[in-house]
């Protein structure tokens, strides 16, 4: 999302699979994004467990840039070809109803601020969207109970979503050619795997892998047909990953 050949070609699949009659559901993030905003601010971030430590000023910077700016570039690319896409926050409608969210270090519980997990999914808005032939693309931004905005991983937002709305495929782009068998070592990338195994390896898994693989877990658990994690350094990684493309990422089965 940060290259805009790769973004565009990624459009053009949203698009594609659209006219198909497929009807896609568009979650994102932008980490990067909020990193190079927060740097030009001079505010410090850190991350635990792949989860950003977020203070309130962060939380304002994350709901700015993604709400307001990574989303309405990608809605506005969707919709060079037409009115198409519309953008929701996970705030608006409800959709996403966050609960606040620890990192865990050698088994304690860790205080990372303003994160959350999906507590609740409302998924009306999403399909009077679909229902009208449009594409929503939606924020990982949720709003509490208690009122808090929460910054929502992109990751868990997806997969939340993909088994509130029972999807039949969740799709996750990222930075890796798949799911690494022996990380740090690259030189293996795991084809498929199935829920029960996944759940034993979860707790080895860090950085960005485990909201990563924990999502795409809860997805299938919750009766997506199978989550795939693929390169989206890789233009139309989308399409190919679609199309089974042989090679293409990681599967994860129910
Ligand atoms: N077993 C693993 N296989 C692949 N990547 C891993 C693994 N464990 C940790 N990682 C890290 O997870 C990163 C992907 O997660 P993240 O940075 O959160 O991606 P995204 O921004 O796409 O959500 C990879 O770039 C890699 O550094
Ligand atoms: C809690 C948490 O870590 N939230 C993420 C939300 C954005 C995100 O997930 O973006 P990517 O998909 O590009 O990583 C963050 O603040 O970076």
């Amino acid at each position: 999302m940060t290259d805009d050949t790769l973004r565009r070609a990624f459009a053009q699949d949203v698009l594609t699979l659209r006219q198909a009659g497929v009807r896609p559901v568009v979650v994102h993030g932008g980490g990067p994004q909020i990193g190079a905003h927060l740097d030009r601010l001079g505010l410090k971030s850190s991350f635990l467990n792949g989860l950003r430590v977020t203070t309130p000023e962060t939380m304002e910077v994350v709901r700015m840039v993604l709400s307001g700016k990574v989303q309405k570039e990608l809605v506005a690319l969707l919709n060079e070809h037409g009115p198409y896409a519309v953008g929701l926050s996970g705030e608006d409608g409800r959709t996403l109803t966050a609960v606040k969210r620890y990192a865990e270090v050698a088994g304690e519980p860790v205080d990372i601020g303003l994160v959350g997990d999906v507590a609740r999914v409302n998924t009306a808005v999403v399909r009077i969207l679909l229902d009208s032939g449009h594409i929503p693309v939606i924020s990982s931004v949720g709003r509490g109970e208690d009122g808090q905005v929460y910054n929502v991983n992109a990751d868990t937002a997806a997969g939340a979503l993909a088994a509130a709305l029972g999807t039949r495929i969740l799709v996750v782009l990222t930075d890796v050619p798949g799911l690494y068998a022996d990380w740090p070592r690259s030189d293996r990338i795991v084809d498929r795997i199935g829920a029960g195994e996944l759940e034993r390896l979860l707790p080895t898994l860090n950085g960005g892998m485990g909201p990563k693989m924990e999502a795409c877990l809860r997805a299938v658990r919750g009766g997506v047909g199978a989550a795939r994690v693929l390169d989206g350094r890789a233009p139309h990684a989308l399409l190919d990953g679609l199309a089974g493309v042989v090679g293409t990422g990681t599967t994860i089965e129910r």
